[in-house]
């Protein structure tokens, strides 16, 4: 199994990047892990109390659960994938059966943070793009699909999201061996990637 992680502070395009990449891929070769599946279970808080943990600092992820379940599919072992809600703040009451395949791509603004889920990465790519522009995506994102308004999101982002990354993010643009430039839709990355992975499938 070849596992690629992907990595990039909120905003940068990761989810986009990934399905990019998987698009005209076939399914059952290629699969996906979100560190966002991983978000720890925060059920005995009430939603008041969820509202004020910071989801940008490396302790709001069940990292053991994640490095359990890739260590599980690359032993070939299917794993139940939580299912996270935004709106909850909270992992919801289902699971997707994820089966073993034989590119698994993880991607979160975290995993590289964790010496043990990068040592489990063949290939460490980062998708750039700059602050300004992150933070307009995230805040047309959030609005549109995420429940979230203006406040929540610009006092998130100047609270916890920019000093987040700044600790703990950016820094981890140094493991990687692939940058991505993502302030413009970066189809030749996209393609590069996909090669990659077509070698690994034939
Ligand atoms: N290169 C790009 N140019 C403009 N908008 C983009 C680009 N990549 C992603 N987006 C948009 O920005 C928002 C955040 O992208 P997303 O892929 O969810 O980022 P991430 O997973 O890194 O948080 C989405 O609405 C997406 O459509
Ligand atoms: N309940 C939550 C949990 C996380 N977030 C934010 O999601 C961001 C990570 O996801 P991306 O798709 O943007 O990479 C992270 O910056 C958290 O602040 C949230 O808003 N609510």
């Amino acid at each position: 199994m070849l596992i690629i992680g992907i990595a990039g502070g909120t905003g940068c395009g990761k989810t986009t990047v990934v399905n990019q990449i998987i698009n005209e891929l076939p399914d059952a070769e290629v699969g996906v892990i979100s560190q966002d599946s991983y978000y720890q279970e925060t059920s005995h808080l009430s939603y008041e109390e969820r509202t004020k943990i910071n989801f940008d600092h490396p302790r709001a992820i069940d990292f053991d659960l994640m490095k359990e379940h890739l260590s599980q599919l690359k032993a070939g072992k299917s794993i139940d994938q939580p299912v996270y809600s935004f709106v909850k703040h909270n992992r919801t009451n289902d699971t997707i059966l994820t089966h073993p395949r034989k590119v698994m791509i993880v991607e979160g603004i975290l995993i590289f943070t964790h010496p043990d889920i990068r040592a489990l990465f063949d290939i460490k790519i980062f998708v750039h793009a700059d602050s300004d522009e992150r933070l307009i995506r995230r805040l047309k994102r959030d609005i549109a699909e995420r429940g979230r308004d203006i406040d929540e999101v610009l006092n998130r982002y100047q609270n916890t999201l920019k000093p987040m990354h700044q600790q703990f993010i950016e820094p981890t643009k140094e493991y990687a061996d692939i940058i991505i430039p993502n302030n413009k839709y970066n189809t030749v990355a996209v393609n590069i990637v996909r090669t990659i992975i077509n070698e690994r499938l034939l």
